[in-house]
Formats: C-alpha cells, structure tokens, sequence
C-alpha cells in the first residue's frame, strides 16, 4: 500500500503574513471587500445570506433578462444542444455554431461590419486595446474610464495621457501636445460611466479623433440595452460614424456572460487572429451564448421595456433633487467610507440593497450609493424607496 506523505513541516509564512498585513490596512480604511452569498430571484428580489428579501437597486440586470423566462430557456436549449461548456478555445474546437449568430447579431444592432465575442468584457478591453496599438504609439483617455482599460493600456505599453472626465478641450490640448510624435493613437472613453451615471461627448470626441487620426474606442458596459433605443451610446449621442470600436458586454442589461467588439471586418478579423484574451481562453459556455442571443432578439422588440429603466432612473432623481439622469444609474455621493457603508445599512434595514462604492473603485472622498433600475422594478418599488430615502436624510 502507498504511504501518505506528511505535510511539509510548518514554515515561516511570509506570504500569510503580507496578505494579512494588507487587509488589516484596508480593514482601517473601511476598503476591505467581503463576500456574501447572494441568491437573486425574480423581479429584482434578492436573499443576502439566506436573510429576508430585499429589493436589489444595485445590479446591473437592467432589464431583468437574466431571469427572464424566455432567457433561461434559450439558455437550457444551448446546453442541451452543445453541452455545458465549450471544451477549448475559439480556434481550437470551441467555437459552437451560436457564436457566429450572436456576432451577427450585435454587429447587426451596433451597426457594424461585424463583431467578435469574448469570454468577458475585461478579457475584450484587455485583448483590443494591446491589439491595436504598442510601445510607439499613444493613448488618450478618459481619466474614469473602466479598470479593465487600465489594464488593456498597461498591456499595450503604450504612452497614455489621462484627460479630466469628460473634458473634450483637455482631449484636444492633449492630442495637439503629443499626437505628433507617436505613430498610432487610440482615443478610450466609458460610453456610459457606471459610477457616475453620465454619458461621454461622443459626438465631440469624435470629431476630434477622426481630425487627429485617433481611433476612438467606446466602451458600451452599461450602454447596451438601456440608451440609444437599446444599440447603445454611439446612437444615444447621435455619434453614428464617428465611432470605429463600439465595445461592450453581455452581462449587464443581456442579462448573460461575454464580451463583445463591434467594428469593421478587418478590425474583427485581426482581433480574432491576435487578441490574446480571444484566443488563448476557452470558448463561452453554449448556455450563456444561446441566452445572449435571446436577450438581445427581445431587447431589439421591445422598446417600453429598454426605455424604462431611465424612466423609473429619472422619477427616483427629481423626487430627491438630484439632478436628472439620462441613464438607469443615480449616484449619490456621501463621502468617507463609513458614511457610505451606514447609508448602505440603513437601507438594508429598510428592505432594499444598495451596495456602498468606496476607493479605489471611486475616488477618495467620494464613496457613494449607486442606485441603479431596473424594468423589473415595480413602481411601488421605487415609490417607497423614494420614501425610506427620504425617511433616512438621503438626497436634497
Ligand atoms: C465600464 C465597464 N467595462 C467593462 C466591464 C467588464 O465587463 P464584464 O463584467 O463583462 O467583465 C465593466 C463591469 O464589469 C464595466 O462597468
């Protein structure tokens, strides 16, 4: 019979003791993140660690798609066709047929030529960006943008110039400073900003990449689905044309999994043949591609549905005074960390939840409760979240 080997005798644990060390600093900070487990259910209704249902106005679920009925259905029907998951990458074996349907599809809604499908968007922003540009060239972006950009950037190597949110003219002083001396640039911008809730000039942007050879890229996360009749922030702004990489999710409003790019042909076939984040990962599971697919048939057919969530967005915002949005997302910016964090409790109290946004996910000194809407919502919902909100000294 085979002996079983002792464990290795204890050693010094460094590397126990750095991360421990580490979160005690966040644990001082009120920046140390936590885990809960968290069933969702209809109708936005959800069961924090197996406590009483509360009303979530904090998902990203905008339309409710990723319990609707006829989503999980397609979803079922893609697994029971091509199995639970896709085996090996794209360009191995893992490319089942819905792929080439759901890339139809949203290049068909954004648009465009064509599209390709990642495993997520992190893993899109983290391949396009180092596809497209390198160590010589020079990006230009928004200084809230995505992490995942950040990384993307990283990535790249390239020189990147940060401008103040949404300031078209600092864009411009930096393009006329440094464009000149790099020989692609890239110009990235959150088509809608989830923290913030607004949407990026594209119209403006725009213009001013097409006049600097710059490749605008708009990242459309929070955009699809919700603005522009449901194609996102370049129809929203009325940008058509000015935005050569209309990139996004699936996720959020589809209610599924996946990240997408949608642009020219060349621009896709390049992608697929030198992203890295497309080809060295495995395929999406069937299921979450067959439920995109069907997520994005009802969002192109029902219009009341796409547009009620910044119908609801906007009722909550004038009933606290808070400045109209144009998007599902209402940031209300509390302040320090604990502030948040016991906004975030009381409401919790109440009923609802609405999770607290700290540094370094926003700025320091400006943690927030981000509500967001849904067209699940019911009004009743947001009619007492109006009252609890106003109960607890929340907005005016
Ligand atoms: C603006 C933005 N871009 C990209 C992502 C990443 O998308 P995914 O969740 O599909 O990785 C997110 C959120 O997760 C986001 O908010």
């Amino acid at each position: 019979m085979q002996q079983i080997k002792k464990p290795h005798p204890a050693m010094p644990d460094s590397l126990s003791d750095f991360a421990l060390g580490k979160l005690a600093s966040l644990e001082a900070k009120n920046q140390r993140r936590t885990l809960v487990d968290t069933a969702r259910s209809m109708a936005m209704a959800l069961s924090v660690d197996g406590g009483a249902p509360l009303i979530s106005f904090t998902d990203n679920d905008y339309l409710g798609l990723s319990t609707h009925p006829d989503v999980i259905d397609a979803a079922k029907a893609a697994a029971d066709q091509f199995g639970a998951g896709a085996g090996a990458s794209r360009l191995v074996t893992g490319n089942h047929p819905l792929y080439r349907k759901l890339e139809q599809k949203i290049a068909a809604l954004k648009g465009t030529e064509d599209a390709a499908v990642f495993g997520s968007g992190y893993l899109a922003n983290v391949g396009i960006i180092p596809t497209l540009v390198g160590k010589e060239d020079l990006i230009i972006a928004d200084e809230l943008v995505h992490t995942c950009i950040h990384a993307g950037v990283q990535l790249s190597r390239a020189t990147v110039k940060f401008f103040r949110h949404n300031d078209v003219g600092h864009a411009a002083e930096l393009l006329a400073e440094h464009r000149a001396a790099h020989g692609r640039c890239l110009m990235v911008v959150d088509g809608v900003y989830s923290m913030d809730g607004d949407i990026a000039p594209l119209k403006e942007l725009g213009l001013l990449a097409q006049n600097h050879d710059a490749w605008l890229l708009a990242d459309d996360a929070h955009a699809l689905g919700t603005i522009g009749g449901g194609r996102g922030s370049m129809h929203a702004t009325g940008a058509e044309g000015l935005v050569p990489l209309q990139m996004g999710t699936l996720s959020k409003a589809v209610g599924s999994y996946g990240g997408y790019l949608a642009a020219s042909k060349p621009v896709i076939d390049l992608i697929k043949t030198r992203a890295r984040s497309f080809i060295y990962t495995t395929g999406l599971p069937p299921a979450a591609v067959g439920a995109s697919l069907k997520a994005l048939e009802l969002i192109e057919n029902d219009q009341e549905k796409v547009a009620r969530p910044v119908k609801l967005a906007r009722t909550f915002a004038a009933a606290l005074g808070l400045p109209a949005p144009d998007t599902p997302i209402v940031p209300l910016v509390i302040g320090t960390e604990a502030d948040a964090l016991g906004a975030s409790d009381a409401l919790a109290t109440e009923g609802f939840k609405v999770i607290a946004f700290r540094p370094p996910t926003v700025p320091e000194g400006t943690s927030r409760l981000r509500f967001s809407f849904s067209a699940s919502h019911r009004d009743a919902d947001v009619d007492r979240l109006i009252a609890v909100c106003k109960k607890l000294g929340l907005g005016d």
